[in-house]
Formats: structure tokens, C-alpha cells, sequence
């Protein structure tokens, strides 16, 4: 069973003998998402978490999931190289282990320069070499946050009515908001790849990932499970 727990919610899907055969979206404050992930059948072998939630949650994920199926779960952790992919941070396990595990699964998938764009609470965009080498990347607040940053710090920005995510130019409050957001993300991927010149593929994964990849036009690959195979490379090499 494998977990990919973002700022949002938790993704898990279980696999038997290398197929996807359930997975969910679980939330602890959710009792109907509690019991789809404690119910399902069969029991798992061995648990992998991807987490960038905070130590507590992850104590109380661990806990539960031990106190049901009574099996230690393994937390990846960002690393300074993990199959040839090279971390650019002094400080390896400071980057968020979706980040990595994503790289991960992207370099499994191609062998050429990449860039890996994971659309989940926040945006992260990340440039990784041919030689594996992770050139850098980008941390951008996704539109939930993009929007609560307005709503904060302004007076005047104040809207109910609900728009949508759109890239014309909005023309009410709601619309400029909404319309901002959707042109700042799709800008920043665009800016992202012309920064990083010629010979790059694009690599989109998180819940705002088929958003994105229609923005963009059908751009680049859409891998919604891109943390969770890079969760399963970096597991295998640890179990062998
Ligand atoms: N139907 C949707 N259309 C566009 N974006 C969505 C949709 N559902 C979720 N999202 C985006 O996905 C984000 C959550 O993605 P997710 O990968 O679950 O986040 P996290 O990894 O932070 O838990 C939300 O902040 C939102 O921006
Ligand atoms: C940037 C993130 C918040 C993205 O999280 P998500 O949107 O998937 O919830 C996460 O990767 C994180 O907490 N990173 C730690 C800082 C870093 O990567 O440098
Ligand atoms: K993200």
C-alpha cells in the first residue's frame, strides 16, 4: 500500500502483484474516507509514505494504519541521489519528498531533460538534467492559496459568487480573482520551460495536473500517480 500525502488530502492506492486493485482519498477529519482506506481488502504487505504533512500527522497516519493491519509504515525521504537523480540541496531531506519522488518516476518514464510539474496545494516546478542532476525548481502557491493571500491582505477584494478557472480576462471581482490565478499558474510553467530553453519534457502530475495539461494546450505527459511510482522505485531499492 502507498500513500502520497500532500497539504490537501492523503492519495493511497494498494497494489497486488504489481496492479493498482483500489485507492482512495483519505482526510482525518473524513470517518466515510477513514473506513474506504481501514475497510479495503486484502490486507497489505508493507506500507510506503510519501509525506510532506507536518510530524504529528504523519505520527497519527502511522499509528492508525499500525493499530489496523499492524505493520510499520516506511516514510520516504528526499535524498542527496536516488538512481542516478542527483539532488541540488546542500541540505537533501529539507526538499519535499513528492518533489523528488515525482523526479523520480519522470526519469523512469524518460531519459531526457525533464521538467516535473506537480499541481497539488502548492505549484512546484522542477528541472532535472539528462544527467539526472536536478537543475533546480520553483515553489508557487497553488490557486487555493494564491486566493487566501488576496482575501488576507486586501480590503476591497471580496466576492461569493462562484467563477471559474479561466485565462480570458475576468470582468467582476470573482472572475478577476479566479482568471488571475489560472493565468499565473499556466504563465508560470510556460515562463518555467521558456527559462529552461530547447529540449525539455514535460512531466504534469498532482490534482490540478489535468487543469494544467489542458491550459497548456495538451502540453507535456499527465501522470496523475507520478509521486506514488517514484514512491514505488525508490521502495523496491530499499527492499532489495
Ligand atoms: N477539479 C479540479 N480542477 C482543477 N484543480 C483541481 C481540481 N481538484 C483539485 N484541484 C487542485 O488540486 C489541488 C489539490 O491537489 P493535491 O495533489 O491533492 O494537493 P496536495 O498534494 O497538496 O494534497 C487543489 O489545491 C486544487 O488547486
Ligand atoms: C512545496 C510543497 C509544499 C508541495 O506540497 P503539496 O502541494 O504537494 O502539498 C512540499 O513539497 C514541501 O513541503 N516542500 C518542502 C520545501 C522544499 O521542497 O524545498
Ligand atoms: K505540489
Amino acid at each position: 500500500m502507498q500513500f502520497d500525502v500532500g497539504n490537501s488530502s492523503a492519495k493511497w492506492r494498494l497494489l497486488v502483484a504489481g496492479e493498482v486493485v483500489e485507492r482512495g482519498r483519505y482526510q482525518a477529519d473524513d470517518a466515510a474516507s477513514r473506513s474506504a482506506l481501514l475497510d479495503c481488502a486484502p490486507a497489505p504487505q508493507a506500507i510506503w509514505i510519501s509525506s510532506v504533512a507536518d510530524e504529528k500527522s504523519n505520527q497519527a497516519l502511522a499509528a492508525m494504519l499500525r493499530e489496523r493491519w499492524g505493520i510499520e509504515p516506511w516514510f520516504a525521504v528526499s535524498e542527496a541521489e536516488t538512481l542516478g537523480l542527483h539532488n541540488s540541496y546542500a541540505q537533501p531531506e529539507r526538499m519535499g519528498v513528492d518533489r523528488w519522488l515525482a523526479m523520480l518516476g519522470a526519469r523512469a518514464s524518460h531519459a531526457g531533460r525533464l521538467c516535473v510539474v506537480d499541481a497539488g496545494s502548492a505549484l512546484t516546478i522542477d528541472l532535472v538534467g539528462a544527467d539526472g542532476v536536478h537543475e533546480g525548481g520553483y515553489i508557487i502557491p497553488g490557486p487555493g492559496l494564491m486566493e487566501r493571500a488576496l482575501l488576507l491582505d486586501t480590503d476591497r477584494v471580496r466576492f461569493s459568487e462562484a467563477a471559474d478557472y479561466r485565462l480570458q480576462p475576468g470582468r467582476s471581482t470573482a472572475e478577476a480573482v479566479r482568471h488571475g490565478i489560472a493565468l499565473a499558474q499556466a504563465a508560470a510553467v510556460r515562463q518555467a520551460l521558456e527559462v529552461a530553453g530547447e529540449g525539455v519534457s514535460l512531466f504534469l502530475t498532482g490534482g490540478g495536473g489535468s487543469w494544467l495539461h489542458e491550459q497548456l494546450g495538451g502540453h507535456g505527459e499527465l501522470v496523475p500517480d507520478l509521486v506514488l511510482d517514484g514512491l514505488q522505485l525508490m521502495a523496491e531499492i530499499r527492499a532489495n
